[in-house]
């Protein structure tokens, strides 16, 4: 007799983007769409449109986008090929970590996930994680299992959003469209100068909080994420060692999947 291989995929929805995560032996096969946060509706046809979710059996949903992420269930509920969907439970994560967060559930899902998935990469340790996504977060796990804390900042895009909307006289700018810029700190136009300052504010407030963080749990191991993650690493951060993770909070929907199947 052939066993039929089970394909779990994992469907992580960002402020930013979503991701379609096929799950593979030795990690994550990757698909990208943009969250269209004013129509779930056109990200679900968008789905199913693409070649991503042909072959999967069970989809396990997540992410920071309610409205999103309800709305794709009962779309996506709706076609008969589309796989079995499971919505993922972060407050299962309270079995194994200790949220000190008031109240407890309000601690965004990438948040939660990202702390199971360093407790498992890293079990027992201090960590500080780093999300360079839509907004920058920067969480501390403490013995891999408390959550101490963290903060919330803007991401970049997000500041050159604000400049151009509450200003008369800023263009609206888009990260995918910044010139690569050198290492002069100090721009001769509008745009480098709204570039400039954006990276390096962000930059500043990451490394600050950084030098907190690693005062309050020494020696604890930095792990980064996101999509600003390889732009910040490469201007050389402040702090000593930093890993990079890539796929963290997918690697800790893995952990929650597995955890709500049991
Ligand atoms: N080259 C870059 N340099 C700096 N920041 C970047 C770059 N590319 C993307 N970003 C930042 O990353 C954000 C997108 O992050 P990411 O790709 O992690 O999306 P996301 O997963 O949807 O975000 P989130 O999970 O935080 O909602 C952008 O809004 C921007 O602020
Ligand atoms: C902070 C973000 C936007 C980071 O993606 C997300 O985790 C979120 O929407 N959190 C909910 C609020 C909180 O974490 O306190
Ligand atoms: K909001």
């Amino acid at each position: 007799m052939v066993h039929k291989h089970t394909q779990t995929a994992l469907l992580q929805v960002g402020n930013t983007s979503t991701v379609l995560a096929l799950v593979r032996q030795d990690g994550f096969s990757c698909h990208v769409y943009p969250t269209t946060r004013d129509s779930a509706a056109e990200l679900c046809k968008t789905l199913l449109a693409d070649s991503g979710l042909s072959g999967v059996d069970e989809l396990y949903l997540g992410g920071v986008v309610p409205h999103v992420l309800e709305e794709l269930t009962t779309c996506l509920g709706q076609v008969s090929s589309a796989p079995v969907l499971h919505l993922l439970d972060a407050r299962l994560a309270s079995s194994v970590i200790e949220l000190r967060y008031d109240p407890p559930g309000s601690l965004g899902f990438d948040r939660v996930c990202k702390l199971l998935a360093a407790s498992h990469l890293i079990p027992g340790q201090d960590c500080v994680l780093v999300d360079m996504g839509t907004a920058v977060t920067v969480d501390l796990l403490e013995q891999g299992r408390i959550f101490v804390g963290g903060l919330i900042m803007p991401g970049e895009q997000i500041c050159l959003d604000a400049l151009g909307q509450f200003t008369a006289q800023l263009p609206g700018l888009s990260l995918a469209e910044a010139p690569l810029l050198d290492d002069l700190q100090f721009g001769q136009s509008t745009l480098a100068c709204m570039y400039q300052g954006v990276r390096q504010m962000t930059r500043a407030g990451v490394n600050a909080a950084l030098r907190q963080a690693l005062a309050r749990l020494p020696g604890a191991q930095v792990l980064i994420t996101g999509g600003g993650a390889p732009g910040f690493l490469n201007d050389a951060p402040d702090t000593g060692e930093i890993r990079h993770v890539p796929d963290l909070v997918l690697q800790g929907m893995a952990v929650l999947a597995e955890m709500s199947s049991v």
